[in-house]
C-alpha cells in the first residue's frame, strides 16, 4: 500500500475539483487530484458541453427551416443524427485536453484514477494508495435523480449520462421533467426531427420568471413540442416497442423513448463520509458560510456536492472561496445573491439574482421594476428575433436582479451579472454608451426608464422653460 502525504487532496476532477487543483498547485501547494471516472466530470462529458453542442446542431437545422423568411432558399433540413452525435463527441474531444490527466500532471498535481473513500478524518484510500492530507476538498458532483415511480425500473430509460450517446434519433421522446435539462433537450430533439412530449408535475421552468418562461415555452409549442403538465408521472409501463407514462390525473402519454430529467442529487455515496467524520444530509455535505464541513474542519466542499445549486460557474466560484481559505489561509465567505444562470433554449432565458416575485417578497414597495422589450430594439428587429424582454429589479437606485429572455440573453446578461455583483447603480447602466444596433441596448433602455418620470416631469419642464427665456 503506497502512502502519500500532501497539502490538498481534491476528490473529483470535474468543474469544481479541477479549478481548486489548478489554483492550488500553481500557488505552490502539493496537490493530489482523485478521479474515479472521466476527467472533466459532468460538465465536459455528460452535461454542459454535449448539451450545448447538441443545441448548436439543432439550431442550425432550425435556421435552415426558417431560411425562406430571410429570402434564402435552402431546401428542407435533413438531419443526419449519427453525424450530429459524432459532432457532439468531437466537441468534447476538442475541450478534453484542458481537463486531462496530462495537463494536470504537467501543472504538478499527482493524479490518481480511482474512487476515493475516507478511511479516517484525515485520510482517504484510493485503490492501493492512502492519501493523508492537511485539507480535503470534496468535489464529487451530482447524479440524476431516478424517481421511485412503479415500472420505471423495468423499461429502458435515459438520463444525461446516456442521452448523448444515442445511436439513432428517437421517434418520439418523452421527457420527464420540465426543468432546464428537460426544456433544453426537448427543444433540441424536436429541432433534430423527433416528436417530443414534456411531462411536468408542476410548471415548466418553475424557478424562472413566469412571463419569461412563458415566452420560451410558447416558442417550443410553436415548434411542435407537446406538453403534459400539472400532474406528475405515477406509473411507467412497457408499451411493446416504446414506453407509456401514466399521470396522476389519469392521462396516459406514449412515446418511443424516455429521458428522465427530474433533478439531481449530490454524489456522496462512495466517500464513506461517516468514516471521515463528515456530516451530511440529502442536500449535500453540511457546511458553514465558507463551504467548510461543520463536523470535520479539514474538509471543504465545492460544486454540486455542496447542494447549493448546480452550475459549472458556481463550482468555479466555490473553488475560489476554498482556495482562499485552504491554500492562502485567508478568510472567505460565500455570497449567493449574484449567481447567474442561463437556460440555453432558443430564445435563451437568463437570470441573475432573485426573480421579481422573490425580490418583491424581500423588498416590498422598495422594489422598482424596469422593462424594455426586444420588439423595440433595432438589432432584434433587423435580425427577426423580437420575442423577449429585459427586466431590471432595482432597489434604492441599484440593480439587485435581472431577467432577460431573448436572442443571446446569456451574453447580454454579462453586464447585469457585473452590475449585481459589484452593486453598480442604475445611473451607470443608463449612462453607458453602447454600440448601435445591439441587443444589449435593451439593458440601457430599461435602465434609462428609471429616469423617465424625473426627466420628462414638471420640474424639469419648468427649469427648461426658465433656461429658454434666458438671453
Ligand atoms: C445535461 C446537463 C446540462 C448542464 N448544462 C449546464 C450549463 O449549461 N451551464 C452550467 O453552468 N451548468 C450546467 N450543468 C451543470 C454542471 O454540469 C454541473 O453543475 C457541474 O458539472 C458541477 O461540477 P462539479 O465539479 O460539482 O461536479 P462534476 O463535474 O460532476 O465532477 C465530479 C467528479 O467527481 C467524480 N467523483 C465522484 N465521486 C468520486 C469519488 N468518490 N472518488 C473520485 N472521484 C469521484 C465524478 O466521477 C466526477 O468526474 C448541466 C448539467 C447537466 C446534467
Ligand atoms: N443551462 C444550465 O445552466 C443548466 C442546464 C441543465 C441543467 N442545469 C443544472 O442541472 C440541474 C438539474 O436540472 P433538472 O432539469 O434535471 O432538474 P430541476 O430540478 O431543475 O427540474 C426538474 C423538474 O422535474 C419535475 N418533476 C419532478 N418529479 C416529476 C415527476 N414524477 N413527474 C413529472 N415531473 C416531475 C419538477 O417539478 C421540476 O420542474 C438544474 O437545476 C441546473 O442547476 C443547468
Amino acid at each position: 500500500m503506497e502512502r502519500i502525504d500532501t497539502d490538498i487532496c481534491v476528490i473529483g476532477a470535474g468543474s469544481g475539483g479541477l479549478s481548486v487543483a489548478a489554483g492550488a498547485v500553481q500557488m505552490g501547494a502539493r496537490v493530489v487530484l482523485v478521479e474515479g471516472d472521466h476527467m472533466g466530470g459532468d460538465c465536459l462529458n455528460t452535461g454542459c458541453v454535449p448539451s450545448k453542442a447538441l443545441i448548436a446542431c439543432a439550431g442550425v437545422a432550425e435556421t435552415v427551416r426558417g431560411a425562406a423568411e430571410y429570402g434564402v432558399r435552402a431546401g428542407a433540413a435533413e438531419v443526419d443524427f449519427a453525424a450530429v452525435m459524432a459532432r457532439v463527441r468531437a466537441v468534447i474531444g476538442t475541450i478534453a485536453p484542458v481537463d486531462s490527466q496530462e495537463r494536470f500532471e504537467g501543472l504538478g498535481c499527482r493524479v490518481l484514477r480511482g474512487w476515493a473513500r475516507f478511511s479516517g478524518p484525515r485520510e482517504v484510500v484510493v485503490g492501493e494508495v492512502t492519501v493523508r492530507a492537511r485539507r480535503f476538498v470534496i468535489a464529487t458532483g451530482s447524479r440524476a435523480v431516478v424517481p421511485d415511480i412503479p415500472g420505471l425500473g423495468s423499461v429502458p430509460y435515459m438520463t444525461n449520462e446516456t442521452v448523448f450517446s444515442q445511436g439513432a434519433r428517437p421517434a418520439h421522446l418523452l421527457v420527464l421533467g420540465g426543468g432546464p435539462i428537460g426544456i433544453e433537450m426537448a427543444q433540441a430533439h424536436r429541432r433534430l426531427g423527433s416528436e417530443v412530449t414534456v411531462i411536468e408535475a408542476g410548471r415548466c421552468l418553475g424557478r424562472e420568471d413566469p412571463a419569461a418562461a412563458e415566452i420560451v415555452l410558447e416558442r417550443l409549442r410553436a415548434e411542435g413540442v407537446a406538453f403534459a403538465t400539472g400532474a406528475g408521472a405515477v406509473r411507467v409501463r412497457d408499451a411493446g416497442p416504446g414506453v407509456e407514462v401514466v399521470l396522476a390525473d389519469g392521462r396516459i402519454v406514449t412515446g418511443s423513448h424516455l429521458l428522465v430529467a427530474v433533478g439531481r442529487k449530490p454524489a456522496l455515496e462512495r466517500l464513506d463520509l461517516v468514516a471521515g467524520g463528515v456530516e451530511f444530509g440529502a442536500a449535500g455535505v453540511t457546511v458553514g458560510a465558507g463551504l467548510r464541513s461543520v463536523s470535520n474542519r479539514r474538509v471543504y466542499v465545492v460544486g454540486d456536492a455542496a447542494g447549493q445549486g448546480q452550475f459549472t460557474h458556481l463550482a468555479a466560484y466555490h473553488a475560489g472561496i476554498v482556495v482562499r481559505q485552504a491554500v492562502l489561509g485567508l478568510p472567505a465567505r460565500l455570497r449567493s445573491d449574484h449567481i447567474p444562470r442561463v437556460t440555453f433554449s432558443e430564445p435563451e432565458l437568463a437570470q441573475v439574482g432573485p426573480i421579481e416575485e422573490e425580490a418583491r417578497k424581500a423588498h416590498g414597495d422598495g422594489l422598482q421594476v424596469l422593462r424594455a422589450d426586444f420588439a423595440h430594439n433595432d438589432r432584434a428587429v433587423t435580425a427577426g428575433q423580437t420575442e423577449g424582454f429585459v427586466k431590471l429589479l432595482v432597489v434604492k437606485g441599484r440593480v439587485v436582479g435581472a431577467t432577460i429572455v431573448g436572442a443571446g440573453a446569456g451574453e447580454v446578461l454579462a453586464a447585469l451579472a457585473l452590475a449585481v455583483s459589484a452593486r453598480i447603480k442604475v445611473s451607470a447602466l443608463a449612462g453607458v454608451v453602447l454600440p448601435y444596433p445591439t441587443f444589449a441596448e435593451a439593458v440601457k433602455r430599461a435602465a434609462g426608464s428609471y429616469y423617465t418620470p424625473t426627466l420628462f416631469g414638471p420640474r424639469i419642464r419648468a427649469w427648461v422653460r426658465f433656461v429658454q427665456r434666458l438671453p
